[in-house]
């Protein structure tokens, strides 16, 4: 089972590509760590509580009210995520101690929630599972994909397509939220396969179509099938795939830290 690591920069077009990926004639299932990442800090979650913790005091605004509450719970009001990402993105450094504090707080409960997908899917016999990451390679899940496959898109257009979509946010929102992320160029140089989404969506329905075609072929039903059955096999492959994904990733990092 070849596990694809989809990523990008915010609105650069992930949701878009995953929509392609499960929809026919490609019909694989896509986990959506954005989604998870919205489950996991549900009122009554390990995760709320943290996030109260760590935020309530000093975050006007930070739950929804009771009356218009979109996620009505009987643990509480639910967490308003506009006011935490204004909170959390940008580039002061309250704004950088914030984002760690939150993604540790977020982080290990998505990671075992991919987990727990990647085995349902995998019991279910799919050749191929997409995996929507936004922080793929900053939280290194990188390794532990087949392929890693990044949604590139101009910065300009970048900013227009999340203001157009978020209208919520000001510019200086918009421009905060991308320069909180990993630079496009880093992301270049750790990714597998880029995929530009600067033209109509047509033209990414095809590079979608012509990308799952070629890891299709390389893929045989039979690999599939042999690789569910033979369960040691599956861990050796597996270990295999982790150890050479390792070092291409220590050597990736080296490569990207002599361009600092
Ligand atoms: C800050 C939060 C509450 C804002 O929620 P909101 O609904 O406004 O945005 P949403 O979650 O849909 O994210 C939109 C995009 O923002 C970017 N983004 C989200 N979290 C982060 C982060 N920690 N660092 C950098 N970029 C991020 C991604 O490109 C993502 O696709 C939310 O993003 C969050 O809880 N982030 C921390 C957890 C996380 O890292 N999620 C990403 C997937 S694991
Ligand atoms: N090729 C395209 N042409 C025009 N608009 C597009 C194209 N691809 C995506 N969009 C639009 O750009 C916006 C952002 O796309 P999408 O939501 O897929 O990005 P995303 O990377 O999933 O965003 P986020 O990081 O916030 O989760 C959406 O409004 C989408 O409809």
């Amino acid at each position: 089972m070849l596990l694809i690591g989809l990523t990008g920069g915010i609105a650069t077009g992930k949701s878009t590509v995953s929509k392609i990926f499960s929809s026919p004639p490609h019909s694989l299932p896509v986990i959506d760590a954005d989604s998870l990442a919205h489950t996991v800090i549900l009122p009554g979650t390990p995760a709320y509580r943290k996030i109260l913790q760590n935020f309530l005091s000093t975050t006007p605004g930070l739950l929804h009210d009771p009356e218009t509450d979109p996620n009505p719970s009987p643990h509480g009001a639910s967490i308003n995520r506009k006011v935490l990402g204004r909170r959390v993105f940008g580039t002061s450094d309250a704004n950088k101690r914030d984002i760690k504090i939150l993604n540790g707080i977020v982080h290990p409960a998505v990671r075992w929630a991919i987990f727990r997908g990647i085995v349902y899917y995998w019991l279910r016999g799919y050749w191929a599972i997409v995996l929507d990451i936004p922080l793929l390679f900053e939280s290194r899940l990188d390794i532990y994909c087949g392929v890693s496959l990044l949604v590139g898109l101009e910065p300009e257009l970048q900013l227009e397509r999340l203001l157009k979509r978020d209208a919520f946010l000001t510019r200086d929102d918009g421009e905060k939220r991308i320069a909180s992320q990993m630079p496009l160029d880093k992301k270049i140089g750790f990714a597998d396969v880029v995929i530009w989404n600067n033209d109509s969506k047509e033209e990414l329905e095809r590079e979608i179509g012509a990308f799952v075609e070629r890891y299709k072929r390389r893929r045989p039903w039979i690999w599939t099938l042999v690789m569910q059955v033979f369960w040691p096999a599956t861990g050796l492959v597996i270990s295999w795939r982790l150890l050479g994904n390792w070092l291409k990733r220590r050597r990736l990092d080296a490569k990207a830290a002599k361009k600092e």
